[in-house]
C-alpha cells in the first residue's frame, strides 16, 4: 500500500504538489491522469524519491520513504518512462537482467527470468536478446524497458507515459500486455498518462489532477457518472460522456441466456463499445457473446447495451 499523507512540493513559491493525500492497495493499478503540468510526474517521482517532498509524508506498506536508504528503495521499485532510457552499449538480454545482477542472482535464476520477461511482453520469436537498443523498433524498445522494469519482480512499479510516443496499434498491445501482467503479477501499478481513454481503459481506479491538487478519484465509471465538478465533467466526458462509458463497460456486465448461433460473435471481455461496433458493422441488433475458447455464454441485445445499468 502506497500512502501520501498530505505531500507537499514546492519550486520557489510554487507549490507543483499542493498538499496531497492518496491511498493507493496493493495490488492496485491506479491511473494519474490530468493535463500538462499538473503534476502527475512530479507525484510519481516522489515516490520512489526521485524528488523530495517539502511537507507531509509518503509511506509505503506503513513505513517512510525517507528511513529506507535509497538504493534498495528503488531496487523494490520499477520505474518505466517514455524515454525509456536502455543501456545503448548492452544487449536487450543484459539491460533486462541490470536489477537481477545488482542483487547478486545467479546466472541461470536471471536467465530463466529474462526469457519469462521476453515471453510475458510478447518478444519471444522476434530474436531481440542479442541485439542492442538502436536495433529496435521504438514498440520493442519500449517492451524491453517495461521487462527491465519488472525484472527483479518489483512490488510497486511506477510508469510515466511510457507508451506516449507510439502508434494507436502498438499502444494498444501493450496496454492489453500490461493488463495481462497486472492480473498475473498482482504488482501494484501507478500509471501516470494525459489520455484519458488510455486513463479510462487502463485503471481500476483514476485520480484526476490539475494544479497540484486531486480533482476526484474513483472508478472509471464513478468518474464518468458522477463527477465531483464540472471540470471532472469536462476532462472525463469530453464531448462524448456516453461512448465512453461503453468504452469502460464490458459485454460480459450486460449479457443475457440465449442462443444466437447465427448472429455475429462477440467476446464476453470486449467492451460496450466494441459491440456497438460489431453490431453496426453487420447490421444486427444481436450478438452472440462467447469466451476465450469460443463456447457461448450468452447473447447481447441491443436494447441492453443501450440501457443504464451499473
Ligand atoms: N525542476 C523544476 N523546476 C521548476 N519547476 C518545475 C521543475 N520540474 C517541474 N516543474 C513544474 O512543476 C509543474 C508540474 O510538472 P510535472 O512534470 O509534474 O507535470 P505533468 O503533469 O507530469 O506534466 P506532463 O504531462 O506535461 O509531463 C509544471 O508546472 C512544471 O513546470
Amino acid at each position: 500500500m502506497i500512502e501520501l499523507d498530505h505531500v507537499t512540493r514546492r519550486y520557489g513559491e510554487t507549490a507543483v504538489i499542493d498538499d496531497l493525500s492518496l491511498r493507493i492497495e496493493g495490488g492496485e493499478l491506479f491511473v494519474l491522469v490530468g493535463p500538462s503540468g499538473s503534476g502527475k510526474s512530479t507525484l510519481l517521482r516522489t515516490i520512489n524519491r526521485l524528488i523530495s517532498i517539502d511537507d507531509g509524508a509518503i509511506r509505503i506498506d506503513g513505513r517512510d520513504v525517507r528511513e529506507v536508504p535509497v538504493a534498495s528503495l528503488r531496487r523494490g521499485i520499477g520505474y518505466a518512462i517514455q524515454s525509456v532510457g536502455l543501456f545503448p552499449h548492452r544487449t536487450v538480454a543484459e539491460n533486462i537482467a541490470t536489477v537481477p545482477r545488482l542483487l547478486g542472482w545467479p546466472a541461470a535464476r536471471i536467465r530463466a527470468r529474462v526469457d519469462e520477461l521476453i515471453a510475458m511482453l510478447q518478444l519471444d520469436g522476434e530474436n531481440v536478446l542479442d541485439r542492442y537498443p538502436h536495433a529496435l523498433s521504438g514498440g520493442q524498445q519500449q517492451r524491453v524497458g517495461v521487462a527491465r522494469a519488472l525484472a527483479a519482480e518489483p512490488a510497486i512499479m511506477l510508469m510515466d507515459e511510457p507508451f506516449g510516443a507510439l502508434d494507436p496499434l502498438t499502444r494498444d498491445a501493450l496496454q492489453s500486455s500490461i493488463q495481462a501482467i497486472h492480473a498475473q503479477t498482482g504488482t501494484t501499478i501507478v500509471f501516470v498518462t494525459h489520455d484519458m481513454d488510455e486513463a479510462l481503459r487502463l485503471g481500476e481506479r483514476i485520480g484526476l489532477m490539475e494544479s497540484g491538487r486531486l480533482l476526484q478519484v474513483g472508478t472509471p465509471l464513478e468518474l464518468l457518472r458522477d463527477p465531483a465538478c464540472e471540470r471532472v465533467r469536462a476532462f472525463v466526458g469530453g464531448e462524448n460522456p456516453g461512448l465512453r462509458e461503453l468504452s469502460v463497460r464490458r459485454v460480459r456486465s450486460v449479457l443475457r441466456d440465449g442462443e444466437a448461433s447465427s448472429a455475429p460473435a462477440v467476446d464476453a471481455d470486449a467492451t460496450l463499445q466494441q459491440a456497438l461496433a460489431t453490431m453496426l458493422e453487420h447490421g444486427s441488433d444481436v450478438l452472440r457473446v462467447r469466451d476465450a475458447k469460443g463456447t457461448t455464454l450468452g447473447v447481447l441485445h441491443l436494447t441492453d447495451l443501450l440501457a443504464r445499468k451499473p
